[in-house]
């Protein structure tokens, strides 16, 4: 059988690196403590028969965090052929506490002193062949980054797994090894040799997960219990931390045998850069600065130049290679703009059918003279002092842009541009595509292959109007998501992630979140699903947890047009809707993190927030894109599978249903026959008393879940009538309650997929989404039934439970916390 060959050591000290290097894998790697948190396996390169095993980082092995049990188990448990354990040379101190651990597991040990390019830079000395004598295994010098004796290392740990014993060299104090002699001989004599030692300590220091696993008898507990209370009376301290400072003690005295230590004193110039970053008043602010540059490159100028080629260009009509001709259509589009909006505004005032006919391209009798000459008519028609209002819908928002007291002058201009030679495609905004050097996009191209070949009609919707516009505007977003990865990238390696942790600890610690909860928020106001991803900085499982089912709460980018459309469509366009979805979301998180720190599932011990800050390094860009790549696929993969399934299943139950009892495919204007009006239907009541009950809304929040996006285009599908039929079918109220319910309900599939892939577990994931949409109904049933009070639209039995929900978060809120009255603490190593 093939060898299996375990990566151990403290948190940040680089098995990830080695392992990625040694196995050609790409696990993620950051600069800071907890960035593994599950075990990964991979083949050592050139060794078919050897398997590696990543693991997260542990101080001991006592556990107190998920991942340290992870780690933990898998080297009690399965008992890896060697234990390669990584110190961080930087480091050695804190390190070696645990390689006396795990010299006693009886399992053949090998240390590989890591970060040795920069031991070697600070002119520290280590004597590893005296360590070796010390500690009673092999030790290797390498440096993981650079890639400089990693090979020997690994090499070693196969022949300690064929050819060695580790024996702890280390003994306790005469009283100590008394009582472990005894606990040997009662309690694991049956257990093979080389284990027994390893678990006769932890017997004696009452070790709760190793006394369940050997569930002892009254009597022999007993017997052992006379024996570790002599050895603590007798040094008179209590057993385990007679433990932990023997170790100290003995590491010390290794210490000063085999290390030697040049730089003395000195702070380093990762305190200096801390004295500034972390300072109690400039560290807010640096934060601020730094975050907003990341979210404006990533957002504004890069991100969204790539973005809006992506969704414009490469997923929409097409672009101009190297943006030759782009001038020139913008200025065309000056030029042209609204031609026919304003044509067609004085042709209903002044004109008449005949003309709107014959300017119609659609028109199967259309021909250029014929037009030509209906829009010379048009002007003689208009009288010279006639003015009118027309308007324009922006594609994307359906917002309506009126402008009032057009004139003769104007219209004239606009007939011009009509039979301008160079107005090619005629009516209607001038095509871009005839200007410069045009490259279709893939929509388009798609559209005349299928066309070519003659396609079925449905087929060509699905492919068209289904996939390739729902996985492309997903897509479209794969540049903005690749710079943000790429910046975050660099902050999480470079250690300035784990200082933003400690700043906000300082104000999140006040509303029960840790200070780690900040960064996935901020980055959610992009995009959720990086937002989510962010939350991996945080250990803490619990908070984590929270974390990513509040990150969602922020508007994010894709939840915009949305918020505008109800802003524009309800509520005239007033700039407070935006802003107020902004604080809204900003509260619930808030208010979610209070409240859910007050449940059984969120609340427990109070966990101090302790974490240790690594030292600042500079990234390798090899590095960066990997872990820009790594995250950026993920995200391209989600669209290629959840999307492209959601998108194909939202556009066949839009575009069939059964008409006059057939069941057929259905146009555009049919589609209140279709089969998602019918599921639409039969939802729609659990909306009625959030104010919203029709069975378009009910659909659009439903196709919102496919991408936020969708909410507005389904909207402009729904209600052909556009912004005043949307505007009438809401009250301002129930309008605001929409609009805050699709703002706090579950999010996209994609961030939901998220959720699923970092909280590992479907369950949890279920629990997130339920927690998300029952809080935003809540919201949005108060916002309606109170709402109704003012408008004198009571309904008794809504306003009671509105009443009855209120209370109960007024009661989640002013609670006091229950916390532990014993705080239990654990030696960590510093
Ligand atoms: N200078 C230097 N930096 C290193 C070396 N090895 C790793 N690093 C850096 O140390 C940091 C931590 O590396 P990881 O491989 O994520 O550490 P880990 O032990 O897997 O950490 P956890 O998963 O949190 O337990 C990263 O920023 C690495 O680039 C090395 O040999 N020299
Ligand atoms: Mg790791």
């Amino acid at each position: 059988m093939g060898i299996k060959i375990a990566l151990a050591g403290n948190p940040n000290c680089g098995k990830t690196t080695l392992f990625n290097a040694l196995t050609g894998s790409n696990q993620f790697v950051g600069n800071w403590p907890g960035v593994t948190v599950e075990k990964k396996e991979g083949k050592l390169k050139k060794h078919n028969d050897v398997v590696i095993m990543d693991l997260p980082g542990i101080y001991s092995l006592s556990p107190y965090t998920l991942e340290e049990v992870v780690a933990r188990n898998y080297l009690i448990e399965q008992r890896p052929d060697a234990i390669l354990n990584i110190v961080d040379g930087t480091n050695l101190e804190r390190n070696l506490y645990l390689t006396t651990q795990l010299t006693e597991l009886g399992i053949p040990v090998v240390v590989a002193i890591n970060m040795m390019d920069v031991v070697k830079k600070s002119g520290d000395k280590i004597d590893t062949s005296a360590l070796a004598k010390e500690l009673g295994c092999k030790v290797v010098e390498i440096s993981a980054l650079k890639g400089t004796g990693i090979m020997e290392a690994a090499e070693a740990a196969i022949d300690a797994a064929e050819n060695t014993k580790t024996v702890p060299m280390h003994t306790f104090n005469g009283v100590v090894e008394h009582a472990i002699a005894h606990i040997e001989e009662a309690v694991v004599h049956e257990m093979p040799e080389e284990q027994q030692r390893w678990y006769a300590i932890k017997v004696f220091e009452r070790d709760d997960k190793v006394m369940e696993k050997l569930n002892l008898s009254d009597e022999i507990k007993k017997h052992v219990e006379t024996d570790i209370e002599n050895a603590e009376k007798e040094l008179d301290d209590d057993s385990e931390s007679i433990i932990t400072n023997e170790r100290y003690i003995y590491i010390a005295t290794i210490i000063k045998t085999c290390y030697k230590k040049k730089s003395k004193g000195n702070l380093s110039t990762s305190d200096k850069i801390d004295k500034v970053v972390t300072n109690r008043w400039l560290g807010l602010p640096i934060f601020a600065v730094i975050m907003f540059l990341v979210y404006f490159i990533s957002m504004q100028t890069v991100g969204s130049m790539a973005t809006d080629w992506a969704n414009d260009g490469l997923f929409g009509d097409g672009w101009h290679l190297f943006g030759i001709g782009t001038s020139q259509a913008e200025e065309a589009e000056e030029t042209y703009g609204d031609s026919d909006a304003i044509i067609e505004a004085f042709n209903e005032e002044y004109g008449n059918d005949d003309i709107a006919a014959a300017i119609d391209l659609e028109d199967e009798n259309y021909s250029e003279d014929a037009a030509k000459a209906a829009l010379s008519k048009l002007v003689t028609l208009t009288p010279a002092d006639a003015s009118v209002t027309y308007s324009v819908e922006d594609e994307e928002t359906l917002e309506v842009t009126e402008t009032p007291d057009t004139t003769k002058a104007q219209l004239q201009e606009a007939v011009d541009n009509y039979l301008d030679t160079n107005y090619k495609e005629g009516y209607g905004a001038p095509d871009a595509s005839t200007y410069g050097v045009w490259v279709p996009g893939i929509p388009v191209l798609i559209g005349d292959g299928l066309d070519a070949i003659n396609c079925a009609d449905w087929l060509n919707g699905l492919i068209l109007d289904g996939i390739v516009a729902g996985v492309g505007a997903v897509l479209g977003f794969v540049p903005q998501m690749l710079v943000l990865f790429l910046l975050l990238a660099f902050l999480e390696s470079c250690g300035y992630m784990a200082r933003i942790a400690f700043v906000l600890d300082r104000v999140f610690r006040k509303f029960g979140l840790s200070g780690k909860s900040f960064i996935p928020m901020l980055v959610g106001t992009g995009c959720g699903v990086p937002g989510i991803m962010a939350s991996r900085t945080i250990e803490n499982e619990r908070d984590r947890r929270m974390t990513i089912m509040t990150t969602t709460f922020i508007p994010c980018g894709a939840k915009m047009p949305f918020i505008a459309m109800i802003a524009g469509a309800i509520f005239s366009g007033s700039p407070w809707i935006a802003t107020s979805a902004y604080f809204i979301g900003m509260a619930a998180i808030v208010v979610s993190g209070i409240m859910l720190k007050k449940t059984k599932i969120f609340s427990g011990d109070p966990a101090p927030f302790v974490m240790e800050l690594p030292a600042y390094h500079l990234p390798t860009v090899s590095n960066l894109l990997r872990s820009m790549w790594e995250r950026g696929w993920s995200f391209i993969k989600k669209a290629g599978t959840i999307i492209l399934l959601s998108t194909i299943i939202v556009w066949f139950t839009t575009y069939f249903g059964f008409v006059d009892g057939q069941f057929q495919m259905l146009s555009e204007d049919q589609i209140s026959n279709s089969i998602l009006a019918a599921i639409g239907n039969c939802i729609a009541w659990i909306f009625t008393p959030l104010g919203w009950g029709n069975w378009q809304a009910a659909v659009a929040s439903v196709t919102g879940l496919v991408a936020k996006e969708n909410i507005v285009g389904t909207m402009g599908i729904l209600y052909p009538g556009g912004w005043s039929e949307i505007g009438s079918a809401f009250t301002a109220i129930s309008g605001f309650s929409f609009l805050v319910f699709n703002l706090l309900c579950a999010p996209c599939f994609a961030a939901i997929g998220a959720m699923k892939r970092e909280m590992n577990n479907a369950k949890w994931t279920c629990f997130a989404v339920a927690y998300q949409c029952v809080f935003a109904y809540a919201i949005a049933l108060m916002i309606n039934q109170f709402g109704g009070l003012f408008t004198g639209n009571v309904n008794v039995i809504g306003l009671i439970f509105a009443v009855l929900v209120l209370a109960f978060m007024i009661y989640m809120l002013v609670r006091p916390y229950k916390e532990a009255n014993t705080l239990k603490t654990s030696v960590k190593v510093k």
